[in-house]
């Protein structure tokens, strides 16, 4: 093959996407990450590799306060140089919440270089004022606002209370509202004991939301992933994903896995 039909080949090759996947920069059809703790070498690999299709670095709970302040600032500028908004997970928040330092927070995951903010109660109370104040204050701040509404713990909202805190949440300037799934995906927020949608809440959710489209759904799951991306198509929100399956998750978008396939056809 001469040099030019390789390129040709390797140019068919790559246009072969299939799905209609947007492009970044993006509204819709956000991946957001959840890292535990991955090293500098680490993080580039799977930037390089997969950075286009991230859209949201989180490190998970309170890992950010656990790095050499020069390594941490060093990931955080590696993350936004790929395009890619960075915040700490929801349980620092929360930590946050619990000790009356939310302005020190702010200030602090501002001058680190945070752009995004989660505001969550998964494993606290939350009043609504504090919540409300707090978003409306990291939106001044110029942080992009994730909510998230769910519980980490046994105690279960019921679908209409989640409807009414991701309508509020929503008038009070968050971007997107993340619907609880946690690493696991199993006995928590919308999803059974074995990781499936419970249909009835999903169906109550979805009447009550209206446009699905202001959700980032956690599932961690390939089986969740897939639900979701036949029903709601390759631009659908998801979040937890582990980083080492950013390309698998992608190749399941556009319709490069047998699982979702036919969503090409
Ligand atoms: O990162 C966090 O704080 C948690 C992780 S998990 O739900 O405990 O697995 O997620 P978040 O959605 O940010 O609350």
């Amino acid at each position: 093959m001469s040099e030019q039909e390789g390129t040709r080949t390797w140019q068919a090759f790559l246009s072969f996407p299939l799905g209609k996947r947007l492009e970044k920069p993006r509204q819709q059809g956000l991946t957001m990450i959840i890292d535990k703790g991955l090293g500098l070498v680490e993080t580039k690999d799977i930037l390089h590799v997969c950075g286009q299709y991230i859209d949201f670095f989180k490190l998970g709970f309170g890992t950010p306060a656990l790095y050499a302040p020069e390594v941490l600032e060093e990931k955080v500028h590696l993350v936004k140089s790929f395009g890619i908004d960075i915040y700490p997970g929801g349980t620092f928040f929360e930590v946050a919440i619990l000790q009356g330092k939310i302005e020190e927070y702010l200030y602090l995951a501002k001058t680190i270089g945070f752009t995004a903010i989660e505001v969550s109660d998964g494993t606290i109370t939350l009043p609504h004022e504090i919540r409300e104040k707090a978003i409306a204050r990291a939106a001044d701040l110029g942080f992009k606002v994730l909510t998230e509404v769910g519980k980490k713990n046994e105690e279960h909202h019921s679908v209409q209370h989640l409807v009414e805190q991701i309508r509020r949440d929503l008038q009070h300037g968050a971007y997107r509202v993340i619907l609880e799934g946690r690493e696991s995906g199993i006995n928590v927020g919308l999803y059974d004991g074995q990781g499936r949608f419970i249909q009835e809440e999903l169906e109550e959710l979805l009447c009550g939301i209206g446009d699905p489209r202001v959700l980032i759904w956690e599932a961690p799951r390939k089986n969740q992933q897939e639900e979701l991306i036949l029903r709601f198509g390759p631009n659908v929100n998801l979040g937890n994903i582990p980083p080492n399956e950013v390309l698998a998750l992608e190749a399941l978008r556009v319709g490069l896995r047998a699982d979702t396939l036919k969503i090409t056809l």
